[in-house]
């Protein structure tokens, strides 16, 4: 029976000289989602999944992918990789550096004849395959990379900042690819900076910050925003806000109109405040034109949780001075 998560690492650890990379990452990654791996530079996300990929031999702990130990050839087999400094030999063309890595994934004859030119297509190379990768834009390049990535089929897909180099819709291109790989079961873990790239693929993520994991999950059921709603509601007493005030964190006016009706923005205690409140204005009679839930951010998500980890640590380096 196929397990439910990709990759699975227990108190994975890679010191430099016992120092920073990343350190004690227990991390599951279901299967068929974007898993968007997030933190500040610095905090050991390439580290992490460079030994992820079994490039870097692990301090210690360990992990699987797909079921097979880290590091292990049958777990390479199975992954494609774009990394996030991407170098390709000048002097190739796009079309002969996907054979020569065709050629290190043991692709058949009848496979690359028709793998080559579907990716090229693919990452929107059509016509360009036979250029050399010298003449290539910085875009093109990572383009190529993205098609190397993915050249043997992987089940699982790790793409290091894909569009750092692409212009916004090579940016949306890679999106929607991203979206393909998931609708046909694949596993995407992608390490970006670009959070309003990552909300708009990922549900799952995790946060790693000063080498340690702070969070995971589905980004918008982490406890960091609180639910908001904006209003507009016709006249109103001013008692009606001591009524409703077990609900409400924290109101703000944010305009009215020449009818007389006032925008509100409420920060709420819970969602589910949003119906109790609608029920109880119209109980009093008190007209509501609009009430529409905010979304959150994945920005806010991110700072909130970065920032607790940053008081954790200071406070724990506050005891050690006072020892
Ligand atoms: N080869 C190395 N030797 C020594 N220290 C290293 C090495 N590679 C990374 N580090 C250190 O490990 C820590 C994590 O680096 P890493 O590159 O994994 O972070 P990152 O989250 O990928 O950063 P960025 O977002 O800037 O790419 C940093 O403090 C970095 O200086």
């Amino acid at each position: 029976m196929k397990s439910e998560y990709v990759i699975e690492t227990q108190r994975l650890t890679k010191q430099y000289d016992g120092k920073a990379g990343c350190r004690n990452i227990t991390l599951q990654v279901p299967r068929g989602v974007v898993f968007g791996f997030l933190g500040p530079n610095g905090a050991g996300k390439s580290t992490f999944v460079r030994t992820l990929l079994g490039l870097l031999i692990p301090t210690s702990g360990k992990g699987t992918i797909l079921g097979a130990p880290i590091g292990s050839i049958e777990s390479r087999k199975r992954v494609g990789y774009l990394p996030e400094l991407f170098r390709y030999p000048e002097w190739l063309t796009g079309r002969q550096l996907l054979e020569t890595h065709a050629d290190l994934c043991g692709l058949s004859r009848t496979e690359r004849k028709t793998r080559i030119p579907y990716l090229l297509e693919r990452v929107g190379l059509h016509g360009r395959g036979d250029e050399k990768i010298r003449s290539y834009s910085k875009g093109m390049q990572q383009r190529i990379g993205l098609a190397c990535a993915l050249l043997s089929d992987p089940e699982v897909v790790f793409l290091d900042e894909p569009t750092s180099a692409l212009d916004p819709i090579g940016r949306r291109e890679v999106r929607e690819l991203m979206d393909e790989l998931r609708n046909e079961g694949k596993t995407v873990f992608l390490n970006s900076h670009l959070l309003s790239e990552v909300e708009s693929v990922c549900d799952h993520v995790a946060i790693i910050h000063k080498s340690e994991l702070v969070v995971q999950g589905d980004w918008r059921k982490l406890s960091a925003v609180k639910p908001q709603v904006d209003m507009t509601i016709g006249p109103a007493p001013s008692a009606i806000w001591d009524e409703l005030s077990p609900f409400i964190i924290q109101k703000e006016c944010t305009g009215f109109t020449d009818e007389g009706r006032t925008h509100w923005l409420l920060t709420l205690k819970q969602e589910e405040n949003i119906p109790v409140m609608i029920r109880h204005l119209s109980d009093k009679g008190i007209a509501i034109y609009q009430a529409t839930p905010r979304q959150p951010h994945l920005e806010d998500v991110f700072m909130y949780w970065v920032n607790k980890k940053e008081a954790q640590t200071a406070h724990v380096d506050n005891r050690e001075t006072n020892m």
